[in-house]
């Protein structure tokens, strides 16, 4: 549907009276943002160093017309210019001649209100917030073809990393049985320099806030709950049913210890935080169940996913048709962020254009009756580090329990410690569902030789 913003653009344009004109041809689109933190200024910013390269791509040119922030003394790290700043969030959603919307204040209060207001006055919003879209997306998605606008998400998934883009357009013609990503740059951020360099969770923690990594309650990021947001956003896009928050299983990284990444590492594996989002074949006539969890795992060393370090984001892909991709880059940060929510700012541009009608919708409900399977169904290998006292018959204890829940162990270690101490046992173990392995473990806690609760992380083999 065509609204009343491209009308306005286009309305313009021939109102000019040099339509062979090339440079009159050129289109100005109005941007409004709001929220001038990390996203909000890097967008800003990116306008100001490559705008007019996107003008002569696009033949529109992006213009900031205003930026509300909260605070207009505050010092920013990006200069914006004092007449474009505002604290009046709903006069830049209410100015005529702002034609789009950039939402960056994170959050899913105020930002829902911007969203939705955005949408009454016929205007498209481009966001970068994966917490909104998690909890209100198909509200939201619904609100925007209700008033003939779009919602454009790009920034909220890997940062930089174009991957709405590939799923929604790319791989278009596939059906996406499997997802791996490394969505979270901060946990990835600490876990790698934790592995690499020996170094304190609360201190790369830090480092990772200072860099403009970390959310602003960055308990979202280390209890997983932010790489859930983007797992269940690609679960979504990929499925065609809107997986609801509460049906993502959900671990982050604050148990993993430095012993941990150590006896992975001797074992021949890396620990990265994963949200794994994998189809299940389901029976004639019945809907398909699918996994989406987000949790950290073991992935072998000589799998591609374990050497992604840093702040980098990687997401495997695959399809029945095209087999594996991989997709690679800055998962966090105010340029990798901006550059995204600046590809989504040239497709909404784009749509004021050309309408809408021959483009591919941000997220169109497919498959209404899929349904997600509980993480106590799910089947995997595990790791497990118990804390247990050196004496005889300890480990013959711990291996019957296993054994009476069918459980089958791989590999077992136990450094030398002196009889009597209490030292680490590492058992692998092979295929179980979770809620066994679960099961057998609380009885193993329980055994007077095991000192501390079991820590238990699963391990990833990507069939
Ligand atoms: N920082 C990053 O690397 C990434 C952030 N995001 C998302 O982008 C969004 C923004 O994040 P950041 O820019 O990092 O946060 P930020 O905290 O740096 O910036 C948010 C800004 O919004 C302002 N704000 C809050 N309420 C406001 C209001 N009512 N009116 C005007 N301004 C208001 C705050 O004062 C702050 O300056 C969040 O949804 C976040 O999850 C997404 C991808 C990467
Ligand atoms: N806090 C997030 C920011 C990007 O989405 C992260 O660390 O990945
Ligand atoms: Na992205």
């Amino acid at each position: 549907m065509e609204n009343r913003q491209a009308k306005s653009i286009k309305k313009g344009l021939s109102g000019n009276g040099f339509q062979g004109n090339l440079a009159v041809l050129m289109q100005q689109v109005n941007i409004g943002i709001i929220g001038g933190g990390t996203v909000g200024g890097g967008v800003y910013k990116g306008l100001q160093v490559n705008g007019a390269l996107m003008a002569s791509r696009l033949g529109v040119q992006l213009r900031v017309a205003k930026v509300a922030v909260r605070d207009l003394k505050k010092g920013r790290a990006v200069n914006i210019p004092p007449a474009l700043l505002t604290t009046d969030w709903q006069s830049v959603i209410d100015d005529p001649s702002i034609h789009l919307i950039g939402e960056f204040i994170g959050g899913t209060t105020t930002a829902r209100t911007v969203v939705l207001n955005a949408f009454k006055k016929g205007k498209s919003v481009i966001t970068a917030n994966k917490a909104l879209l998690s909890a209100h997306g198909e509200e939201l998605f619904a609100a925007a073809a209700k008033y003939g606008t779009n919602l454009y998400y790009e920034a909220s998934v890997a940062g930089g990393i174009p991957i709405i883009k590939v799923l929604r357009e790319g791989l278009i013609g596939n059906r996406i049985t499997r997802i791996y990503g490394i969505v979270n740059g901060t946990c990835n951020y600490i876990l790698s320099r934790m592995k690499l360099e020996g170094a304190d969770f609360g201190e790369v923690l830090a480092d990772a806030q200072r860099l403009g990594y970390a959310e602003a309650e960055p308990s979202l990021d280390i209890d997983g709950h932010d790489a859930a947001h983007k797992t269940g956003i690609l679960a979504s896009l990929a499925h065609g049913f809107w997986v609801k928050p509460k049906d993502i299983y959900v671990a982050g990284i604050t148990a993993i210890s430095k012993l941990d990444i150590q006896f992975a590492g001797q074992l021949g594996y890396t620990i990265k935080l994963l949200g794994i989002v994998k189809k299940f074949e389901s029976g004639k006539g019945k809907s398909a169940k699918i996994q989406v969890s987000v949790y950290p795992a073991l992935l072998p060393n000589s799998h591609v996913l374990a050497s992604v370090n840093g702040v980098f984001n990687a997401i495997l892909v695959r399809g029945d048709v095209v087999g594996d991709t991989l997709y690679y880059g800055r998962g966090a940060g105010q340029d990798a962020t901006a550059s995204a929510a600046l590809s989504d700012f040239a497709d909404a541009a784009l749509d004021l254009k050309c309408g809408t009608k021959s483009r591919i919708l941000p997220f169109t409900p497919h498959e209404q009756d899929g349904a997600v399977l509980p993480i106590s169904e799910v089947v995997s290998r595990y790791y497990v580090r118990l804390s247990v006292i050196d004496k005889p018959g300890t480990l013959a204890r711990i291996t019957a329990i296993l054994g009476e829940a069918n459980i089958g162990i791989s590999s077992v270690i136990q450094p030398e410690g002196h009889e009597g101490s209490s030292v680490p046992l590492i058992l692998m173990i092979h295929d179980a569902t979770n809620s066994n392995v679960t099961k057998a473990l609380g009885k193993i806690a329980k055994l007077s030789a095991v000192k501390a609760p079991p820590v238990m992380i699963r391990v990833e083999s990507f069939e």
